[in-house]
C-alpha cells in the first residue's frame, strides 16, 4: 500500500496541501478526482518523487519515498506526469524501451526487448514504432508514454490523466488493461481522472480532493453521490445507476 501521513506543501509560499493523511490500497484500481487546482497532480508528483517532500512522509510498500534510492524506487512504481513532453527526435520504440532502463541499466537483454514489443502491442503502438515522436497524434503520443510506464512492470502504476486526448475506444482499452493488471497480476494502480464515469465505472476506491484536502474516501458507492460531488465541483450533479455502479450525470 501507499501510505501518506502528514503531508503539507506549498510552492513558494502558497500552500497547495494541507495535512493530508491517506491510504491508497495494495491491489486496487484507486481514482484521484476533483476539482482543477484541487492538489491532485501535486499530491501524485510527491508520490512518485517528482516533487521534494518537504514535511509529512510517503511510503510506498514501506519505502519511505524520500529515503529509497531512485533505481529501488523505479522497480517498485512506474509514474506518468501530465507534461509529457519529451526529446521529439526520439522514436516511439526508443520511448517504450526507456521503460525498461531502471531493470537493465543500459544492458538491454532478451527479455526487456520482448516487454517492450509486448507493451507497444498492448497499445496499438507496434505500426507506428518507428515514427518520431513529434510524427504521433496527440492521443498517439499520450498511449506511448503509458506504454513506456507500463514497460516498468512495477508493482505500483501512477498515472496523472492518462486518458487524456484519448478517443473512447482506446479510453475503454486502457481502463479494461487497468484492471487486467490489477485484476489478474495483483498490481496497484492510482490515477488522476477528471470524467467521473471512469471512476465510477472502474476504480474500486476513490480520493475526492478539494483545495488541498480530501473531502470524501471510500468506495465509488460512497464517493460517487450527488451530495459529495455537488460539493466538490460547486456545481449540481445528478447521480443514477447503471450495471449496478454509479452513473454521473453533470454536462447538462
Ligand atoms: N509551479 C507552480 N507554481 C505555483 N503554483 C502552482 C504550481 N504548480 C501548481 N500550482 C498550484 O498548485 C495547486 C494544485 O495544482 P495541481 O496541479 O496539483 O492541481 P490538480 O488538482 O492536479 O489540477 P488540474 O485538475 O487542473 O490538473 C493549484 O492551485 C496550482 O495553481
Amino acid at each position: 500500500m501507499i501510505r501518506i501521513e502528514g503531508l503539507d506543501h506549498r510552492i513558494g509560499t502558497a500552500p497547495i496541501l494541507h495535512d493530508i493523511t491517506t491510504t491508497l490500497p495494495q491491489g486496487r484500481l484507486t481514482a484521484l478526482i476533483g476539482p482543477n487546482g484541487a492538489g491532485k497532480s501535486t499530491l501524485l508528483r510527491l508520490v512518485g518523487r517528482l516533487e521534494p517532500i518537504r514535511r509529512g512522509r510517503i511510503t510506498v510498500d514501506g519505502l519511505d519515498v524520500a529515503a529509497t534510492p531512485t533505481d529501488r524506487l523505479a522497480r517498485q512504481m512506474a509514474i506518468l506526469g501530465q507534461q509529457t513532453a519529451i526529446a521529439s527526435r526520439l522514436r516511439v520504440e526508443q520511448l517504450v524501451a526507456f521503460g525498461r532502463w531502471p531493470h537493465h541499466k543500459g544492458r538491454a537483454g532478451p527479455r526487456d526487448r520482448a516487454i517492450t514489443a509486448r507493451a507497444l502491442a498492448a497499445f496499438d503502438l507496434t505500426p507506428l514504432a518507428h515514427r518520431f515522436l513529434d510524427e504521433l497524434s496527440g492521443g498517439q503520443a499520450q498511449r506511448a508514454h503509458i506504454a513506456m510506464a507500463f514497460a516498468q512492470d512495477t508493482p505500483w502504476l501512477l498515472l496523472d490523466e492518462p486518458l487524456n486526448n484519448l478517443d473512447m475506444a482506446h479510453a475503454r482499452a486502457l481502463m479494461t488493461r487497468l484492471r487486467d493488471l490489477v485484476d489478474a497480476q495483483g498490481r496497484s494502480v492510482a490515477m488522476v481522472v477528471h470524467e467521473v464515469n471512469y471512476a465510477a465505472a472502474w476504480a474500486d476506491h476513490v480520493i475526492a480532493m478539494k483545495q488541498g484536502r480530501i473531502l470524501a474516501e471510500g468506495p465509488p458507492d460512497r464517493v460517487l453521490t450527488e451530495q459529495v460531488l455537488s460539493a466538490l465541483y460547486d456545481t449540481p450533479v445528478a447521480v443514477g445507476r447503471h450495471l449496478d455502479r454509479p452513473l454521473v450525470l453533470h454536462h447538462a
